[in-house]
């Protein structure tokens, strides 16, 4: 493929917070439609790689495009699933508002006349099965709703691009799986392309086509059967990994006490 024809493009890409360099010599291409998974530790820098996607932070060297451009904020070409954070839910908003704070950002207003607002915050809740929601006050969703709907919202303005920070969380596993299914559809019905930074790649496996994993000493992409393989995850953590495939899941032991919390740790 072009580069042209690329939703994300990183070359040669660096990153870091004062003296601090998280991670570097990054090349990565995400084409249209391609499910790309992003793992590491804590810290090593998942989410910073989405805010540089955002536009809210910078490369500190190299160079990075969305679309054959350069990153900037409130982009409708990019889709943001934040990190959930236990925060007080707006206890009045409802679901189709919470939407709709995703085509216009946080400005209320003229930005979209409101009948095609509508309809496309019609459309954003029906990818995600959740019409029925629209008007429910969040406050009173469960974990997996919620999650639905701020799907929904990331996905407003039909953007290119999907980054989802940890989205399955909160969830149990039939939600975790239900979730995952419903952006997999996303991607095969709109091309949309998904960066999904996750601690648990097992919901993912059957659909993700590459695993990037961030490390303190290095990264690794490619097909996850190569990148989340004993070989290649004792080289990136400079220490004995093992990784057993059983039943279509992975299972992780030996990785160094910072990064225990990853999923499938035994
Ligand atoms: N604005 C900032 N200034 C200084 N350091 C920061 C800033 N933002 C993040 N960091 C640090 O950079 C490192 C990488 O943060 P980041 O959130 O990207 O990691 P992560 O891989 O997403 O971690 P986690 O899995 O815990 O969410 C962390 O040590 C974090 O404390």
């Amino acid at each position: 493929m072009s580069s042209s024809g690329l939703v994300l493009r990183i070359r040669d890409g660096s990153v870091g917070y004062g003296t601090r360099v998280l991670w570097s010599g990054l090349d990565l291409d995400v084409a249209p439609g391609e499910f790309l998974a992003v793992l590491g530790p804590n810290g090593v820098g998942k989410t910073t790689l989405l805010r540089v996607a955002l536009g809210l932070y910078p490369l500190r060297t190299g160079t990075i495009t969305i679309s054959g451009r350069p990153p900037h904020r409130g982009s409708g070409q990019i889709g943001y699933v934040p990190q959930h954070r236990a925060t007080a839910p707006l206890a009045s908003v409802l679901a189709r508002e919470l939407v709709r704070f995703g085509l216009d950002g946080r400005r209320w207003g003229p930005g979209w006349p409101s009948r095609a607002a509508r309809h496309q915050v019609d459309r954003a809740l029906a990818a995600v099965d959740a019409e029925a929601l629209a008007g429910r006050p969040v406050a009173g969703l469960s974990g997996g709703e919620l999650q639905r709907v701020r799907v929904a919202q990331a996905l407003a303005t039909e953007p290119a691009l999907l980054l989802c920070d940890e989205p399955l969380a909160s969830l149990d596993a039939p939600r975790r799986e239900a979730l995952s299914a419903l952006i997999d559809r996303r991607r095969h019905t709109h091309g949309t392309a998904v960066v999904f930074v996750t601690h648990d790649i097992n919901p993912i496996l059957p659909y993700v086509d590459r695993v990037l994993y961030l490390a303190a000493a290095g990264h690794r992409l490619g097909p996850a059967a190569d990148v989340l393989a004993s070989k290649s995850l004792s080289t990136l953590h400079e220490t004995d990994v093992t990784v057993d495939w059983s039943a279509g899941r992975i299972f992780i032991s030996g990785v160094p006490d910072s990064s225990r919390d990853l999923q499938g740790v035994r």
